[in-house]
């Protein structure tokens, strides 16, 4: 201010000279602003540079070397062939784009050898010359992927002052293709600038590019903090549903597709030793992905189904036919999940005694996937069951029991109090209504890390949240239909594998757990210890049924078991059950 002041003074005290400014356009500038024009305008008006360029070499060609026409003619003959093959050098990539290319050069080359030997002043030489431009230049003016092209040059060229004005200035366009859908652009950001400040300026960058609401979409660079990729969609690629082409999974150990990326690509989300979470508001289209997942592992031969529906059955009873069990009330389910912590438990011995770290599923000894329609009906309704569900979360995972559950709000109290929110390795967001519900659905801080599902604005659009997942990419399920259900369940029903002996004989005697009356504790445990030996059923007693019909400790039975074998007076009949040896 103080320097501005003194200055300001020193004038007002010398005075300065009056610099007159003229105004009026001159030639120089009437011709600069053309020049900017035909610039701005040089894809529209390539068809006519191209004409006059042609004129213009005839005519130098006619007077200098008339006979030469037939080398034009081959040289026509050699550009033709590379711009059908190569593309060169328009840089054209499709076949349609090359048939172009081959027919302008042809003609324009054919035009180019008449001249040079008849002479470019000859009338019917220029009006073809003429007609050849328009008809050539029609394709060429109504070009998508041309106009596409020449609206991202504009933008790039424009960014710096639209970045300016939406608060990111200093970000910068490295490079930028043209796809399918619309554009993506690589940028860089001024340093200091992060992907969480372009992601909050969304909308603004979408005001400032004209487009729709929602076509802007920013994708982090994960190699680098101050890069990202935004993806600018001329049309919305998931518009239209998206048909079921079928089951595509034949174990499952093979990563499921559930639907398309905005890119078209696949999303593949591997199920195996995963627990998954299926949100969204009602009517969003969470049974729609159920029916995707449940489609393909009933095509899948080592993977048993049981299904939770307390709806009274509306949603899974059409795979009844391939689901080992279906539950729709909550005693059901109840009975349901803990018979699938039996099942967990006598794996995790069996494997205990094997010393195998994970159950590899086969068509014998398949996994257990529990699908779980509105989980919130099972924490209201049967309280018991959550306890059972929230132990298969936590350890079903190396035995491969593992729950598919979907619910509108995964609130605590809508998962009951146990850590099956916490457990669930895989999330599926469809649309939510409160922005926060991403967070409840995904997980703390996604919404700030640009996971937007409140703007997912039809049913069946979705993200995806998992190991390999890193980004919010959208993505629209499959839609299967009622008779896309009816046929799958009918073809596969017959073909459905029953759960390895281990697990059935786990949920057998977990239901009646073979108990004698006269066998409770109470008594003497060794004597009880050896009349349950003796009483025991062919398949013999696990150590867990021991330690119940004895009351003693795990220890201890190991300690008497390893006594009886010792002496040879009970037998291993199968792993970790045991009997008498004369019984
Ligand atoms: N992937 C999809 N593509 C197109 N439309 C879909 C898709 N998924 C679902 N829909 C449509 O949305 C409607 C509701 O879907 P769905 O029943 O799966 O929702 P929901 O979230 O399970 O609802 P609710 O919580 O009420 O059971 C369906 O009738 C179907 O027409």
């Amino acid at each position: 201010m103080r320097a501005y002041g003194r200055r300001h003074r020193r004038w007002r005290r010398h005075g300065q000279p009056l610099l007159l400014v003229d105004d009026r356009p001159g030639l120089i500038d009437v011709l600069a602003a053309l020049g900017r024009c035909a610039y701005r305008y040089r894809s529209e008006l390539a068809p006519l540079t191209l004409a006059a360029a042609l004129d213009l070499t005839a005519l130098w060609l006619h007077a200098a070397h008339s006979r030469g026409w037939g080398w034009a003619l081959v040289v026509t003959g050699a550009a033709a062939l590379l711009a059908f093959l190569r593309g060169v050098p328009w840089g054209a990539t499709r076949s349609e784009e090359r048939t172009y290319a081959t027919v302008v050069t042809v003609v324009g080359g054919g035009w180019l050898t008449a001249a040079t030997a008849l002479g470019p002043g000859q009338r019917p030489i220029q009006i073809l010359l003429l007609v050849a431009t328009v008809t050539g230049g029609i394709p060429w003016w109504a070009h998508r992927r041309r106009r596409a092209r020449v609206r991202v040059d504009r933008t790039i060229q424009a960014w710096p002052d639209l970045a300016e004005q939406i608060g990111l200035a200093g970000s910068r366009v490295l490079s930028a293709v043209v796809d399918v859908w619309g554009w993506r652009a690589r940028m860089t950001l001024r340093a200091g600038q992060t992907v969480a400040d372009v992601i909050a300026h969304v909308p603004a960058i979408e005001s400032g590019l004209g487009t729709r609401p929602g076509a802007v979409r920013v994708e982090p660079d994960p190699a680098h903090a101050g890069r990202f990729v935004m993806r600018v969609l001329a049309e919305d690629p998931h518009a239209n549903a998206v048909p079921w082409p079928g089951p595509a999974a034949g174990s499952v150990s093979d990563p499921i597709r559930l639907g398309v990326f905005e890119d078209a690509t696949d999303v593949r989300v591997p199920m195996l030793r995963r627990h998954v979470l299926i949100g969204g508001i009602a009517g969003a289209g969470k049974s729609g992905i159920l029916n995707v997942i449940i489609g393909n592992l009933v095509a899948c031969p080592d993977v048993v189904l049981w299904g939770i529906d307390l709806k009274g059955g509306m949603e899974l009873r059409p795979w009844a036919p391939c689901l080992a069990r279906l539950a729709t009330t909550p005693t059901e389910a109840a009975a349901m999940l803990r018979d699938a912590v039996q099942v967990l438990e006598a794996r995790a011995r069996a494997m205990g005694d094997s010393s195998a770290r994970l159950w590899l599923p086969t068509e014998r000894a398949p996994a257990l996937v529990i699908v779980i329609d509105e989980y919130a009906e099972l924490a209201d309704h049967a309280p018991a069951a959550v306890e059972s569900a929230d132990s298969v979360a936590r350890r079903g995972r190396a035995v491969a029991v593992t729950l598919l559950a979907a619910t509108q709000r995964p609130t605590q109290q809508a998962m009951g109090k146990g850590a099956v929110r916490s457990q669930m390795d895989v999330r599926l967001c469809l649309r939510v209504r409160e922005r926060r519900d991403t967070d409840l659905i995904l997980g703390q801080g996604m919404l700030t890390a640009g996971w937007h599902a409140h703007t997912l604005d039809a049913p069946g659009k979705f993200l995806v949240s998992a190991e390999g997942f890193g980004q919010p990419r959208r993505a629209r399920a499959y839609l299967v239909t009622d008779e896309n259900v009816r046929a799958c369940a009918e073809r596969y029903a017959p073909e459905r594998p029953d759960l390895d002996q281990l697990s059935a004989d786990a949920i057998e005697t977990g239901a009646d757990d073979v108990l004698d009356p006269d066998l409770l504790p109470g008594t003497d445990p060794e004597d009880t210890f050896w009349a349950a030996l003796a009483d025991a059923p062919d398949q013999g007693l696990s150590v867990p049924q021991l330690m119940q019909l004895t009351g003693m400790r795990r220890t201890w039975i190991y300690d008497r078991l390893q006594v009886h074998a010792t002496a040879d007076r009970v037998v291993q009949v199968n792993r970790g059950r045991w009997r008498a040896a004369d019984a």
